[in-house]
């Protein structure tokens, strides 16, 4: 690690000669083998951006030129290049680095991502407010195959191309893979442009930028090519320079590339084709084993676990979803882009002509369901509640209004540890129940969530059920498929004094507090329709009301509780316990759930210090 130590920021690299850029970027990718296979984290997409990294850091005067890399789960390059090479063992942890870029972890970081497609908008932005302000510098969008298919990406194309002042440069980093195969039209565009393009390569960049030989030699590659008509890439017709395919692992074609493109005025755009796990065989050989890691031995590559895994939410989802499809051949499963993530691989291989993932393409997901619906398909719309933000309007007026039949499977809900605050699901109680049409369910075990997906599905209009990520309790599931009753919760334990309305996950922690305080305990199961007869019965017989979510406090099933008693005319002393009004960074889910107080020592102690220590009043736990 000789070079690498000497790198602690891109000044230092720049000042590297060109030969040495190569041991550099070697040394590169064994520290973050190293480094990922011990924290875990984005493996193939890092491996495949080492050369990239080096040579955007190495041609730009970064941080002044701007990068904002798409996604940012590619970025570990460019987080030990720029100052954190010292902190990455802390990656994803509690009080660690963040997996992605941060604005305030670092001046390198131009633009906080996870959620993918935003780049292209965001450095259009950068580059307009440059011209703005007649400062000179260049924004750099860094985007891959699977987040160019996403409608925003293109939104920002459109804009751009007639920006023709703008010092933009979009990069295109086609690895010919998203999290799953690539898939969509644009990827077999991009497959046309790969293998006929290298010609117009020489062509453009030649035309544009090369001095002296290099233009002669584009000119014979010109003669040479009589007769052959390549047509403008669709790049061009958007009003780029399209420039590429270049090699991007070939430090030899980048920096002498960007170099030239540097030079360029008016938006470019360059095509650069590079491998997901580049330099680790085992990655290279399965790039979806190797896209989110835990732990492994990179001696022996990632091992099946020896020990039965307990079933995981998502794999519940998965095996309904086939039992439920062998029952009805109605049933179409959506996916934007996250088969492996939202269990559906088994679905995929069985049912593949019911099967659809339409790319990172959450808004399309949604209303494409919709038009299923109205032609009375019954599609299931398999999403992270997080993703399911981007699709809003797409719920309520494509969906909801028309009352359509979509049953939403919503994976991710509430804290989910490594992948931090952009990716938690946080919001979609609170986001769900103010739908009209909309019947909203928080599933508290594995057999529930069965049942609450098979409840969703029967239910002739748009339904939702929460589950988080990971195993559940462990609790038994019951093959048949069966529903609960509509809008119906049910009393866990029976205590005195305190009840505690627990919805969905937090269900088992507010049982051991409900313990611990001989409290009773109900499983809300509905946010929407709230079970408002029981919330009414447990007013009567206690003397406190507690809620419990997993999902900030604010406009959440807490409030729901608080506007039905409202509505009853019932006063009655509630407390709200939920996420508080904040972000919360990446960590173990666990610690994290008790930081907030929403494990089980954290609910009794909360309600021991509002209700059963002192005077009873409303409280709403803002953190
Ligand atoms: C809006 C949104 N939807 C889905 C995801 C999940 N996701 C993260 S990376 C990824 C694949 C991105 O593919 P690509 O841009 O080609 O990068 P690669 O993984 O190939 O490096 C997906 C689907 C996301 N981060 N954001
Ligand atoms: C970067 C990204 O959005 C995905 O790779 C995400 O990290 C996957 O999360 P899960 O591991 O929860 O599927
Ligand atoms: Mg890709």
């Amino acid at each position: 690690m000789n070079l690498l130590e000497t790198i602690n920021n891109p000044a230092d690299l720049r000042k590297l000669p060109r030969h040495q850029l190569k041991p550099l970027a070697d040394e590169l990718r064994t520290f973050l083998l190293d480094s990922v296979s011990k924290t875990g984290g984005h493996l193939s997409s890092n491996l495949g951006t080492v050369e990239l990294t080096v040579a955007l850091h190495y041609v730009f005067n970064t941080p002044h030129d701007r990068i904002v890399w798409d996604v940012g789960h590619q970025t570990y390059s460019h987080k030990i290049l720029t100052g954190r090479r010292d902190q990455f063992h802390t990656l994803r942890q509690l009080d660690g680095i963040s997996g992605f870029p941060r604005r305030v972890e670092s001046e390198y970081d131009t633009f906080g991502t996870a959620h993918s497609s935003t780049s292209i908008s965001a450095a259009l932005g950068m580059a307009a407010a440059a011209k703005l302000k007649g400062e000179q510098r260049h924004a750099i969008a860094v985007i891959g195959d699977g987040s160019m298919t996403a409608g925003m990406a293109f939104e920002a194309l459109n804009n751009a191309g007639v920006e023709e002042d703008c010092n933009l440069l979009v990069i295109l980093n086609d690895n010919d893979m998203s999290i799953s195969p690539p898939v969509g039209a644009l990827n077999r565009y991009l497959a046309r442009l790969m293998s006929g393009q290298f010609y117009a390569a020489a062509k453009n960049v030649g035309k544009s930028v090369l001095p002296g030989p290099v233009l002669e030699l584009a000119k014979k590659l010109e003669e040479h090519a009589k007769g052959m008509v390549v047509p403008a890439t669709m790049f061009e017709e958007f009003g780029f320079n399209y420039i590429g395919p270049i090699d991007g692992h070939d430090l030899d074609s980048l920096i002498p590339t960007l170099q030239n493109i540097r030079n360029l005025k008016g938006p470019q755009f360059l095509h650069v084709v590079t491998k997901k796990g580049q330099g680790y065989k085992l990655a290279e050989a399965e790039p979806i084993l190797y896209h989110g890691t835990g732990k492994f031995n990179p001696a022996e590559g990632i091992k099946p676990a020896t020990a039965p895994a307990k079933i995981t939410y998502t794999e519940v989802f998965g095996n309904w979803l086939c039992d439920m499809a062998a029952k009805d051949e109605r049933l179409v499963g959506i996916t934007p882009a996250m088969r492996e993530g939202s269990g559906m691989v088994r679905f995929n291989a069985e049912y593949p002509k019911r099967y659809f993932d339409v790319g990172i393409a959450e808004q399309h997901s949604v209303t494409f369901g919709a038009g299923l619906a109205c032609e009375g398909m019954k599609p299931v719309v398999a999403i992270y509640s997080t993703f399911l933000q981007r699709a809003y309007d797409q719920l309520i007026h494509d969906v909801a209004l028309q009352n359509l039949d979509v049953t939403f499977a919503l994976d991710r809900a509430g804290i989910v540890g490594a992948d931090g605050a952009t990716h938690a699901g946080n919001y979609d109680l609170a986001y769900l129940r103010c739908i009209p049409n909309m019947v909203v369910m928080a599933a508290s075990d594995e057999n529930e969530c069965r049942q609450m997906l098979t409840t969703a599905y029967h239910y002739p209009g748009p339904a939702a059920v929460r589950y988080p990520r990971g195993a559940g309790i462990g609790a038994a599931i019951a093959q048949e498929l069966t529903t609960i009753p509509l809008g119906k919760g049910e009393v866990r334990r029976q205590g005195e004094r305190v009840a505690i309305l627990a919805f969905g996950s937090m269900v088992a922690p507010a049982l051991k507090a409900g313990e611990q305080l001989n409290a009773t305990v109900a499983n809300m199961r509905f946010v929407k329709p709230l079970d408002v007869e029981l919330v009414k019965q447990l007013a009567a017989d206690h003397d406190y009301l507690v809620t419990v979510e997993e999902g900030c406090v604010m406009g959440g099933a807490g409030a729901a509780v608080a506007e039905a008693l409202a509505e009853a005319g019932i006063v009655k002393p509630l407390q709200m316990l939920g996420l508080p009004d904040k972000f919360i960074d990446h960590g173990d889910p666990a610690k994290l759930l008790a930081s907030v107080g929403l494990d089980g020592d954290g609910i009794a102690k909360s309600i021991k210090q509002r209700f059963l220590g002192g005077e009873p009043r409303l409280v709403v736990n803002n953190g």
